[in-house]
């Protein structure tokens, strides 16, 4: 597999707050990648950088291929309706107008309003719609989902995949655990300014997970635990429960979500 973006000891400060201490990334051709971070860890600093609309104070970045970026809300004229602003998209990236593209996004429905009257998801649609007018080989999303309910982040969960299985490579910054997990090929962690783990979801499962959960329900209450030696804990507390004569109403072992890994990580919760 071809390299899409490599980043190299990337370091940017505002002022004298260090937000990016050296990152490096190397992001794969017709991957989805996710970057987590916490609120204000360095994601859209990073991707930002990346997509050539902040400078940095050192390290390099080669990208290949061209880029599309999603646009934060508001960031459209109130009034423009949306096939004026991929009109006006399509005329300055001097690009084709892909109609059926903009049949799948269901951009022709909401033709006849004006930015200001959309929806949340609606807006995020004809985001999309923009990033991908220039027919980007690489397409940033800063945050898709971020307020939208479950049916509209399943379709754009289904656009999403959509456009990687046309080849195009996805960068995401995003909060939401579960997208990331079901979602994207490969995470990246932000923390202190530095990549704290890459990799798939399930390869921070079994880095991290040599913890165990036990989850135990009885008439006093649900108390969990965590352990290394799950044998030796779980004889030693159903003994004790035995002993004292408490029964178990419920039993649940799991070896951590990808949230619990994501605190251990950073050591605080991802919102
Ligand atoms: N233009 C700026 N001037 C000064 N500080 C900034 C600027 N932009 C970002 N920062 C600071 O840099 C840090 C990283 O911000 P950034 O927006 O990259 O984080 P983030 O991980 O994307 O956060 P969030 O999850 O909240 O969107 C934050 O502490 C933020 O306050």
């Amino acid at each position: 597999m071809s390299c899409a973006i490599e980043v190299h000891g990337l370091r940017k400060s505002y002022g004298d707050h260090l937000v990016l201490n050296g990152v490096d990334l190397q992001i794969q051709s017709g991957e989805i990648f996710a970057l987590l971070g916490v609120n204000g860890a360095g994601k859209t600093t990073i991707l930002e950088c990346i997509e050539g609309l902040k400078k940095y104070d050192a390290g390099r970045i080669i990208v290949y291929g061209k880029t599309g970026i999603q646009l934060q809300s508001s960031a459209l004229p109130a009034h423009i309706r949306p096939m004026e602003a991929v009109t006006l998209f399509a005329k300055w990236n001097k690009s084709k107008i892909d109609h059926s593209m903009l049949h799948i996004l269901g951009i022709g429905e909401i033709e006849k309003k004006q930015y200001i009257q959309l929806s949340t998801g609606q807006k995020r649609r004809l985001h999309l719609a923009l990033a991908l007018i220039s027919h980007p080989d690489i397409i940033f999303l800063d945050e898709p989902t971020a307020g939208l309910d479950v049916e509209g982040r399943l379709a754009l969960h289904e656009h999403t995949r959509r456009l990687k299985s046309q080849g195009k490579t996805i960068i995401l910054a995003s909060h939401d655990m579960a997208e990331v997990e079901t979602l994207c090929d490969r995470i990246a962690i932000l923390n202190k300014g530095n990549i704290v783990f890459c990799g798939t979801a399930s390869e921070l499962t079994d880095k991290i997970s040599k913890k165990y959960v036990i989850y135990i329900k009885t008439p006093k209450g649900e108390k969990h635990f965590e352990a290394e030696d799950i044998e030796d804990t779980l004889i030693a507390l159903l003994r004790e429960l035995k002993n004292k004569k408490i029964p178990i109403w419920d039993l649940k072992v799991d070896r951590g979500t990808l949230e619990q890994h994501f605190m251990e990580m950073t050591g605080r919760d991802v919102k």
